[in-house]
């Protein structure tokens, strides 16, 4: 039985199934739960045992951040709803996004924990999902020094280029054969990414990379707090009904292996590797870089290989669909707005000139590529590859006058900050990436009243930024120089499947297959 997802059936089978004990729930709370007289937050009534959740799936098949961003404009720009069992406060507006992420930013620097989160934090040792505390310090405090050094921005520049060259010439390739073959770009762009990190993380590809793919696939739809098990994290009815926690547990210890493998490889390859000699060599990947960590033993929480093992995990999920989902958003947005795709393509090619001589346009052509940049901007904008950003409260504390008690999880809706109308318009959900240009040229990635936040804010913000967007912007760029993108069949650019398939990761709903031609000629790398 299939009943991880939320969906109507599941939440029906679950209401039969606990209808038995509503009496009982009832009476409880016709008795009087205890008022503890904390002012909380607003939010929309709740039916026993499941909560809200009836408001995200009853009478519509919107994803969980536009059902959120809905019943916000209903309740306000922070709401309390209960998610099962679990009470969550919803912030769906930038004024409310700075109260959490600046004024209150210590308070909220935690995450949440829950039965899923917890199998695929490794109980809290990497990185991404660590609770906030001296652990959590020290891995961030890695990450930026160490894992995203000048030196490994450098290295992982000229892979990135390689990469890039690689994707032209399969998408060249499929635009000369007879018939032209349809290029399925979500799955080229996944492909890149993956290479790219893991090309950074271990110095060559993963020689068990489509395994690692498919695991991690599966874990980043089982993982964005809306599986059974975590909306119900007490109830063993649930878990026993629920093949979610299993699953990612399968999962994740199969990833796990695949790393530990790589990581044993490693030691026994180098078990003398001169640490002082290997750092000053320009071509020390992430896993040398920790592992000399871990021999030169200077850190109060020495680095473990399941430590390591944790953290290249949390790097990989981190850095590689986030940036592939941004790509592929971008280039359905671009097909879906031919006017935007003509002028990101003119600057481009125009900027670039025709006459090109490198096979790749690389990092150093891009500074001038404003309306590209823009587009970029948007598309993070209306597409945020992370929309539910989850944070939970350490103290108890006040926000916009409400009481926010110690322990509530948080999340903060991206999405639904990008499309706040007194910020963005009426016209929000345009993809009109002028709006950028209107707005003042200084207006950057990160914006002092938190109304664009894909990359989340203050401490626990997302240290990957610079290398995603430059990321996303070479790949871009290359793309639209090289080709005229269009769908197969000369479709009509409003027949583009512009859903989403809701996961702590959101991607499209369906895999953009798009038609190349080259628009000019690729020389040999
Ligand atoms: C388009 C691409 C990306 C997007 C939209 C994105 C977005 C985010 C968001 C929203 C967060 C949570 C921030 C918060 O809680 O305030 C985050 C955290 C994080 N991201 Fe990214 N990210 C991207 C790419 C990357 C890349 C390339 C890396 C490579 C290292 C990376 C590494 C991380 C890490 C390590 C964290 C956890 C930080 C912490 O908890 O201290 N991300 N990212």
């Amino acid at each position: 039985m299939e009943m991880d997802q939320l969906s109507p059936g599941s939440l029906f089978s679950l209401a039969v199934a606990t209808t038995i004990l509503l009496w009982f729930v009832l009476r409880q709370a016709l008795s009087g739960g205890k008022d503890t007289g904390a002012k909380l937050p607003p939010g929309p009534w709740n039916l026993p045992i499941i909560g809200s959740l009836h408001h995200l799936v009853i009478g519509t098949r919107l994803p969980p951040h536009r059902a959120l961003l809905r019943l916000s404009r209903r309740h306000g720009p922070l709401m309390l709803v209960r998610l099962g069992e679990v009470p969550k406060v919803i912030v769906s507006t930038p004024e409310a996004a700075m109260e959490v992420l600046k004024t209150n930013d210590l308070t909220f620097a935690t995450r949440p924990s829950g039965p899923t989160l917890d199998i695929v934090s490794s109980g809290g040792r990497g990185l991404v999902f660590a609770p906030y505390g001296e652990h959590w310090r020290q891995m961030r405090k890695v990450c930026v020094v160490e894992v995203l050094s000048a030196r490994q921005v450098r290295r992982i520049e000229s892979i990135k280029q390689d990469e890039v060259a690689r994707l032209l010439e399969s998408v060249a390739e499929a635009s000369t054969a007879s018939p032209a073959a349809t290029v399925d770009v979500g799955e080229r762009l996944v492909r890149l990414t993956n290479n790219v990190i893991a090309r950074a993380a271990f110095g060559g590809e993963c020689r068990q990379q489509e395994a690692y793919l498919r695991e991690l696939a599966r874990m980043s739809t089982l993982v964005g707090g809306f599986s059974l098990v975590d909306l119900f994290p007490s109830s063993r009815l649930v878990r026993w009904l629920s093949s979610a926690a299993g699953d990612v547990r399968r999962s994740h210890a199969r990833v796990q292996r695949i790393l530990g493998d790589i990581i044993r490889e490693r030691q026994e390859k180098k078990p003398n590797a001169d640490s002082a000699a290997a750092a000053a060599r320009d071509d020390e990947d992430l896993l040398d870089v920790l592992l000399r960590l871990h021999k030169e033993d200077a850190l109060s929480f020495p680095l473990t290989p399941e430590i390591i093992s944790a953290v290249i995990f949390d790097i990989f999920g981190a850095a590689t669909d986030t940036t592939a989902a941004t790509i592929e958003w971008a280039m359905a947005e671009l097909i879906g707005n031919p006017h935007a795709m003509a002028k990101a393509k003119l600057e481009v090619r125009q900027r670039l000139g025709v006459h090109h001589r490198r096979s790749v346009v690389t990092s150093a052509d891009l500074s001038d590529l404003h309306y590209l940049r823009m587009a970029i901007k948007e598309t993070l904008r209306l597409h945020p590859p992370i929309p539910m950003i989850n944070r939970a409260c350490q103290e108890d504390c006040q926000v916009m006058g409400y009481d926010i008690p110690k322990g509530t999880a948080v999340m903060i809706n991206a999405f639904a900050v990008g499309m706040d109308p007194a910020h963005w318009g009426e016209e929000a959900v345009e993809f009109r990436p002028e709006r950028f240009e209107e707005m003042g040229t200084e207006y950057g990635w990160q914006v002092p009243q938190m109304e664009f936040i894909p990359f989340g804010a203050g401490r626990r913000q997302c240290p990957g930024a610079l290398l995603a967007t430059t990321t996303i912007e070479l790949v871009l760029a290359n793309l639209l120089y090289y080709f005229d993108w269009a769908i197969p069949g000369g479709a009509a650019p409003e027949t583009l499947d512009m859903g989403e398939v809701f996961g702590i990761i959101v991607r499209t709903r369906s895999s953009l297959f798009l038609q190349a031609v080259a628009a000019c000629h690729l020389q040999d790398h």
